[in-house]
């Protein structure tokens, strides 16, 4: 994740750091014979004929959304210098997103609020939402989600400081088990200014119309 001066378009000044991409989405051929062999077993333990004309596309399909949804898209981490000297928050809020549940794997899917409080340099806007996709493209806990996309932003940008919320249903505990219809959760992720200043953390509360 090294950053790279890239003197095009975006002016001499902006940076682009590549997102590695992740040991597990490498060989996905592979993963996609193997997965769809797996699925093919799975329907079958439940009773299924994988051999019907319904079905027989099925353990293919089961294994391509899978791999679709744990496979974040590359992007480059592009930053400006912050020349005006901007010191307040800056926030994107209701970026969608989707994750899926590492107990369940069954989906849980809401809202995240972004924000952070510049340093040297300002991120662009469109690259808070990729980072939210980055994580969440994952088997996951909220809570772990929420951690690591703050701790990425601050670790990127050397902020002031990261705020992240996240609102999600899971669908784990609303269609199944517990069957809490309409249930929310909310997490929440903090680093530099945003934990100290209680103004500053209630400016990103109001701006994000946020009630947690
Ligand atoms: N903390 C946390 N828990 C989660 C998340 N997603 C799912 N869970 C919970 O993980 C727990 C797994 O508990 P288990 O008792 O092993 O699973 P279970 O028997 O299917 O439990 P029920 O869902 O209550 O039927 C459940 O309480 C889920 O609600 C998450 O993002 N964060
Ligand atoms: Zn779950």
């Amino acid at each position: 994740m090294s950053q790279t001066a890239l003197p095009d378009a975006l002016g001499a000044d902006a940076q682009r750091s590549q997102v590695a991409v992740p040991l597990h989405a490498i060989d996905l051929n592979q993963q996609q014979r193997d997965a769809e062999t797996a699925v093919a077993e799975l329907l079958t333990a439940l009773g299924r004929d994988v051999k019907s004309e319904h079905l027989s596309e099925t353990p293919r399909r089961v294994a391509a959304s899978l791999l679709e949804l744990l496979t974040p898209r590359d992007f480059a981490m592009t930053t400006f210098p912050n020349d005006e000297g901007y010191e307040e928050l800056v926030l994107v809020r209701d970026i969608p997103f989707h994750s899926l549940c590492e107990h369940h794997l069954l989906p849980f899917r809401g809202v995240a609020h972004v924000g952070y409080v510049p340093g040297e340099r300002l991120v662009g806007l469109s690259k808070l939402a990729r980072v939210v996709e980055q994580f969440s493209r994952d088997l996951q806990v909220q809570e772990r989600l929420t951690k690591q996309i703050a701790g990425y932003l601050d670790e990127q940008l050397a902020p002031q400081g990261v705020g992240v919320v996240l609102e999600a249903e899971h669908l784990c505990m609303t269609m199944r088990g517990a069957q809490a219809a309409g249930s929310m959760t909310t997490t929440a992720a903090f680093t530099g200014v945003l934990t100290r200043d209680n103004a500053m953390r209630r400016q990103f509360r109001l701006a994000g119309d946020l009630t947690a």
